[in-house]
């Protein structure tokens, strides 16, 4: 075997020393023993010389030849002649007391030679040579100025050389030297502590600035109560002279500032379901509220009691019932806010990709129609066919208007008092044949005007561009949490709602009327105005190719599982475990909504990127996500409930945490859209149907079925029915958008969704490979050790992980000896105190 080491002296070419004669293991253990027997020996001989090199000194200047043959003459060092040759020779004619570091190297090197393997050996050799020449010359400075005895402390190498320096550059430049080498020495060779060191200095002094300013924040409420007790307890008169001597009194003694209020925010109030045994772990060990019913239930006259006095009295330096409660309250303080130390300015969720270009406007096309308009003589020619159809009928109109839309032309009419409305209403088939016109219909009345709405289908409809919409005023400046931008109305007005408030979305069309369209249409828009960080999609495409264009998105704006490979679904067995596990993200939603004490994403984030909800309690920002299912008929019939319940659970309650849902079906009969399935979706959007009984399933009202096609499309919410022309955005155009999105800098994956075990899968579980670690496994230390909080659902949830996966990291955390043992009720101890001390653990932990 050869093995190549750094040449000490050039540091850059390599020498190769060869360890052939070494290759049998047992000899191999032989010399190693040798080397490390002989470094204790060494050892020996030279703590010995401190004790006997005075007297030895004179027997050891003899020449050489007589010292080591003559066995008259012995020496005192426990090392005998040799020890005390090797000492006298090391220490002070070499390199003093720096010496014993000879000791360590040649122990290392025997290890290294028995075959044990010792990380960064090579440079533990270097730093031991380097530290030997710079102690040596550090010594050899200080007694420059210091009287020495038979011992040179820094050897003849200190003593010369500082000779040599302290006349070269004096002994203030000698001194700048040495310090400048020893800082240059700890930050080469001791990187990783040198900046803990500089870290934990730094974060020792924002910790006490704070806690000083806490610390008089806590003895003013502590005071403050006890005046209020005094109060009561005290005649009005004497009170004032008494509040005086307390203040004064006091104030002596506690060394009172005056500060402001204590903010909430600061300390954010946790609640925990106590049905989760891990939370009531959790809750046992660091819960902030039980902290703070301390602190505000804190009263002076409670710790009277001897018992409790010495409760508290382990942790306290007990002066007076009053000081040891105050520093008990300080002390929770202390804890809280190392916590709670953050930074000042506000969290910036677009950070990590801080050069993201939205997509210009000029990816989309204008897809002019030329003259394609409306002409005077159509108007004219439709305005007279209603009048005398209607006439026909014996209904006398008293005026007649025309709203121009890009696909239909509403005629609004008021009709001869006495009409009956219910009696035009009938007549919608009759005017539709006189009109010789498909897609007549007639709203009787408009809701809010008076009038009779009758919308006859353009001639030559016009092609709403997606770049007109997108580019509107309406739409630019909308503050909606998810602007969609859809088409315009019949009068024209670019037609935009905030999906965030749907909150979900049902789309149903027969094939080839536009549904397709219609969805690239509200994802696109979203694409134009969101930021990766603040959006993802869930897309699901059991057809294959309507959703494909978006794959290369996938690291900026796709959600996945796991173990996905694509971030498009396309198999129904997928699609059940998605859904579930956007369950499963759901509830984790809640939980930080609940302890964030917010109703809703919006709120939670805007505490969040102001820092006042803590990343180490498992807080973190929350995109919205938004769950595309792109034939939904076709999940359902194959899956039927396994689909449904989970879209049911999310419909009904992912509002508040920004999950939406947006599902299309050109199938849309009763065995499809289920009652469930449409009580949850309010907004529902229907391009045309092939008939009024598939306009009811969907719209629950006809009217769907009288559309023309090619993008026209009703939009029925609250109760309201909007006709809109889907905006036109063809597939190059979206692949323009896509690719641009793609070529810039993505997260390093796709959004990665909580794990989901089915039940199934749950049962085979049971017997955990703790065998394989979990790639999780090292930041899972990290967590448990920063927050020394050793429980499954923070890991759980600081990962978006299932529970079955999070109990396993816990257990591998067990057996590397980082957490204890399961505990009951309690939280697991977290065995390991910082992670410096975890790092060590990390680089030896075996699987
Ligand atoms: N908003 C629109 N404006 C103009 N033309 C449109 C619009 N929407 C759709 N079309 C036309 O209709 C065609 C079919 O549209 P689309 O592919 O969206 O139908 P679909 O309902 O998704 O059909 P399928 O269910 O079979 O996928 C498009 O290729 C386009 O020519």
């Amino acid at each position: 075997m050869i093995t190549r080491i750094n040449n000490k002296k050039s540091g850059k070419t390599r020498t190769p020393y060869s360890f052939n004669f070494l290759k049998d293991p047992r000899t191999r253990v032989v010399v190693g023993l040798i080397f490390m027997l002989f470094s204790i020996y060494l050892l020996v001989s030279l703590v010995g010389f401190f004790f006997t090199g005075g007297m030895d000194q004179s027997l050891i200047d003899k020449e050489t030849r007589e010292l080591m043959t003559n066995p008259d003459i012995v020496v005192g060092n426990p090392g005998r002649k040799l020890g005390a040759f090797l000492s006298d020779l090391l220490i002070n004619r070499w390199f003093g007391v720096s010496s014993f570091i000879f000791c360590y190297l040649l122990f290392i090197i025997g290890l290294r030679i028995a075959g044990r393997d010792i990380k960064k050996f090579g440079k533990k050799i270097i730093i031991s040579f380097v530290l030997i020449i710079w102690c040596s010359l550090l010594l050899g400075y200080i007694f420059t100025f210091l009287p020495t005895g038979y011992v040179f402390p820094g050897g003849a190498h200190g003593y010369f050389v500082c000779f040599w320096l302290n006349s070269f550059i004096g002994e203030i430049g000698s001194f700048f030297l040495l310090i400048v080498s020893f800082a240059a020495i700890l930050f080469f060779g001791f990187e990783n502590a040198f900046n803990k060191c500089v870290t934990m200095i730094k974060n020792y002094f924002a910790r006490r600035a704070q806690l000083k300013e806490e610390r008089a924040l806590a003895r003013e409420a502590a005071l403050a109560r006890k005046r209020e007790e005094m109060a009561k307890t005290e005649e009005p008169e004497d009170l004032q002279e008494k509040e005086e001597d307390i203040d004064t009194e006091e104030k002596e003694k506690l060394d009172i500032e005056t500060v402001p209020p204590v903010e909430d925010e600061l300390f954010p109030r946790h609640e925990f379901d106590t049905t989760d045994p891990d939370e009531s772990e959790k809750q046992e060990l660091h819960d902030p509220e039980e902290e703070f019913t301390t602190e505000h239930h804190f009263d002076l006259s409670v710790d009277k009691n001897p018992e409790n006095q010495d409760e508290h009295r382990e942790d306290t330096l007990p002066l007076t019932n009053d000081d040891i409660e105050l520093t008990v309250m300080a002390d929770k303080l202390e804890e809280q806010l190392t916590k709670n130390l953050m930074p000042d300015t506000e969290y910036d969720p677009t950070l990590d990709l801080s050069n993201y270009q939205y997509p210009p406007l000029e990816l989309l096309e204008e897809h002019s129609s030329g003259s394609q308009k409306v002409t005077a003589e159509e108007l004219e020619e439709n305005k007279n066919t209603i009048i005398e159809t209607l006439r026909h009928y014996k209904i006398e109109i008293t005026k007649i208007k025309a709203t121009i839309g890009p696909t239909v032309t509403l005629y609004e009419i008021v009709p001869a008092p006495g009409i009956k409305i219910s009696k035009i209403k009938n007549l919608e088939d009759d005017i539709a044949l006189s009109l010789s016109a498909l897609g007549i219909r007639i709203i009787a009345p408009i809701p809010g005007a008076g009038t009779i709405g009758i919308e006859v289908p353009n001639q030559n409809p016009e092609v709403v561009s997606m770049r007109g919409i997108i580019a509107s005023k309406k739409f630019q400046e909308s503050k909606y949490a998810l602007p969609v931008a859809l088409g315009r109305t019949i009068s024209n007005e670019p037609y935009t709602f905030d999906l965030a408030k749907m909150p979900h979305l049902l789309v149903a069309g027969a094939t080839g009327q536009g549904k397709s369209v219609g969805l690239n249409a509200i994802i696109t828009s979203l694409l134009y105005k969101k930021h990766p960080s603040q959006l993802k999609f869930v897309m699901v495409d059991p057809k294959k190719v309507e959703l494909s264009i978006y794959s290369v998105i996938e690291k900026h704006f796709l959600a996945k599982l796991p173990d996905a490979e694509e971030a498009i679904i396309t198999d129904n067995d997928k699609v059940v475990a998605t859904l579930n596990s956007l369950c499963i993200e759901m509830d984790s939603r809640y939980d930080l909504l609940k302890q964030a004490h917010v109703r809703n994403i919006k709120e939670y984030n805007e505490k969040f990127v102001k820092r006042q909800l803590n990343p180490n309690n498992g807080h973190r920002y929350l995109p919205y996500i938004v769950v595309v299912v792109d034939e939904f008929a076709d999940l359902i019939m194959t899956a039927g409930k396994e689909v449904e319940q989970p879209i049911a659970r999310i419909a009904q309650l992912a509002r508040a945490v920004g999950i939406h849902m947006i599902i299309a079906t050109q199938r849309p009969s009763t065995n499809i859209i289920t009652g469930v399935i449409k009580a949850n979706f309010p907004a529902r959007i229907a391009f045309k149907v092939a008939s009024m009984i598939d306009s009811r399933t969907i719209l629950d009202s006809p009217g769907a079925n009288q559309l023309i096609g090619r993008g026209d499309m009703l939009i029925s919410k609250d109760s309201e029915m909007v006709r809109v022309q889907c905006a036109f955005v063809d597939t190059p155009e979206v692949d323009a958008i896509t690719k641009f999105i793609a070529d810039q800098q993505g997260y390093p994956e796709a959004y990665a969704l909580p794990e989901y075990v089915s039940d199934t899968e749950n049962g085979v579980s049971g017997d955990i490979d703790l065998g394989v670690k979990d790639p999780l496994f090292e930041e899972a230390a990290r967590l448990v050790v920063n927050t020394q909080q050793g429980s499954t659902s923070s890991i759980q949830r600081r990962f978006s992980i299932g529970y079955n996966r999070a109990g396993r990291i816990i257990d591998q955390l067990e057996a590397a000896g980082i957490v204890g043992p399961f505990e009951g009720s309690k939280a697991r101890q977290v065995l390991i105190p910082d992670e410096y001390s975890l790092e060590h653990i990390l680089k030896t932990v075996e699987f």
